[in-house]
């Protein structure tokens, strides 16, 4: 019988120091009969393939025809796997496998891998219990690096009671100008890339006080629709998209623009990892500048100061930002997107690889959020998000013609 763990992780798990022992010294690890080649298959394996493409300057998987770069997180994740299977290894780390993937992208690498779990042992790193793979046949835990074996009964521990901050979100500094009621509008919007149909007649308006989710399939068109609205995205150009009610680009400036937006993706926290401790993390958000040292105003050092009392990371205010953990960088970028009390803010799937109740702990923060600010909110997932409160939902439904969207009840 073909091997698989599961390892639970928790963002205290310090996991990445544990994939780099694996990864060299095989399934020693658990003490097992040594296998010696193995593939990680993370987040962390495409931005390396990614930078590969960059350095040589042409694609670096075997058979792509689209470069890394430019595919959809999903599609990313897809190339990936097929790759690595074409090399034949002996196990597979698989790091969170469904993070980023929609609900038939799941069903169709589940089956992928039932299929392989013949062949290829896996070891698979869920941060949620729900993602565990039928195959599985072993247990166990990191905490703190230290991997742990666990019998299979004593892993169905459930989510924590839905968390609660207990003081009300600090106040803005400043106040926004007038803004317009609809904050973004995009008519009859159709975007090819190349010969290819993504975004078809998309009519979308985001309104002051909106909350919106915006779901949909990998590759249906999400980062695209967000590109256009706080990128430069040249495609946006010559379209019908309004921002602050503005056509784009009418000689708008993009930093006019980026005033008025909160934006954090969870893409973003791997890119922090200098010496920004946590207080200068969450200051740079008044000015959306990292690394750029002007001194804090004593108002901006009190207000950092409720935020992070509110978040209960006041206590780490001197340590590093990279060594919070991911629940906790999380927390603290979507804080930092808010603090200047944007009209809008934007969260590009901000729970993505995190385990049950640090996400729980960012939902409850942007539901309060929504409550208590006049601040519009998009955010972006595949999953409809446990105990998230949108109150509507933009639905992008992928045909041979491109994306079309609608508005189904939250
Ligand atoms: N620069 C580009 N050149 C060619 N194709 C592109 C480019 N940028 C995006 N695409 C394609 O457009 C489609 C939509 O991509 P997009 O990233 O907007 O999807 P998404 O809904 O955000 O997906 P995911 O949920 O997987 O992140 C994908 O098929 C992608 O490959």
């Amino acid at each position: 019988m073909t091997t698989h763990w599961a390892i639970y992780i928790d963002n205290d798990s310090h996991k990445s120091g544990f994939i780099e022992e694996v990864l060299k010294q095989g399934q020693t690890v658990f003490k097992f009969p040594v296998k010696k080649k193995g593939a990680l298959f993370s987040p962390l394996a495409v931005t390396k393939f990614i930078n590969k493409e960059e350095q040589y300057g042409r694609s670096a998987l075997k058979n792509s025809r689209q470069p890394l770069k430019t595919m959809s997180s999903g599609e990313q994740k897809k190339a990936l796997l097929n790759f690595i299977i074409q090399e034949q290894p002996d196990y597979i780390i698989l790091d969170n496998p469904f993070d980023n993937l929609d609900i038939d992208s799941q069903a169709e690498l589940k089956q992928l891998l039932i299929q392989k779990s013949q062949d290829i042992s896996f070891i698979q790193l869920a941060s949620r219990k729900s993602d565990i793979l039928p195959f599985i046949n072993r247990f166990g835990t990191l905490k703190e690096g230290e991997f742990i074996q666990l019998d299979a009964k004593s892993t169905t521990d459930t989510i924590n009671a839905t968390p609660v901050f207990n003081k009300q979100l600090p106040k803005p500094i400043h106040t926004h100008g007038s803004v317009t009621n609809i904050l973004i509008e995009f008519r009859n919007v159709s975007i090819l890339y190349k010969d290819r149909p993504i975004l078809k007649n998309i009519s979308w308006k985001v309104q002051k006080g909106d909350f919106w989710q915006l779901m949909g399939k990998n590759g249906s068109g999400k980062t695209t629709m967000l590109s256009m609205i706080f990128g430069d995205n040249p495609k946006a150009y010559g379209q019908d998209i309004y921002i602050f009610g503005k056509k784009k680009g009418t000689g708008e400036s993009v930093w006019e623009i980026k005033e008025q937006i909160g934006y954090f993706s969870s893409n973003m926290t791997d890119k922090y990892t200098g010496r920004h401790s946590v207080e200068q993390m969450l200051i740079s958000g008044f000015t959306d500048a990292v690394g750029l040292y002007t001194l804090p105003t004593e108002t901006q050092k009190q207000r950092s100061k409720e935020w992070l009392v509110l978040l209960g990371l006041w206590e780490k205010r001197t340590t590093l930002f990279r060594f919070l953990s991911t629940g906790q960088q999380r927390l603290l970028m979507t804080a930092r997107a808010m603090v200047k009390h944007p009209p809008l803010l934007i969260l590009d799937e901000p729970t993505a690889g995190m385990d049950d109740n640090a996400a729980a702990l960012l939902v409850a923060l942007v539901n309060k959020i929504a409550q208590e600010t006049n601040t519009s909110i998009i955010f972006v997932s595949h999953r409809i998000e446990p105990g998230l409160l949108p109150k509507s939902i933009y639905e992008l439904e992928m045909t041979p013609n491109g994306s079309t969207g609608s508005t189904v009840p939250a």
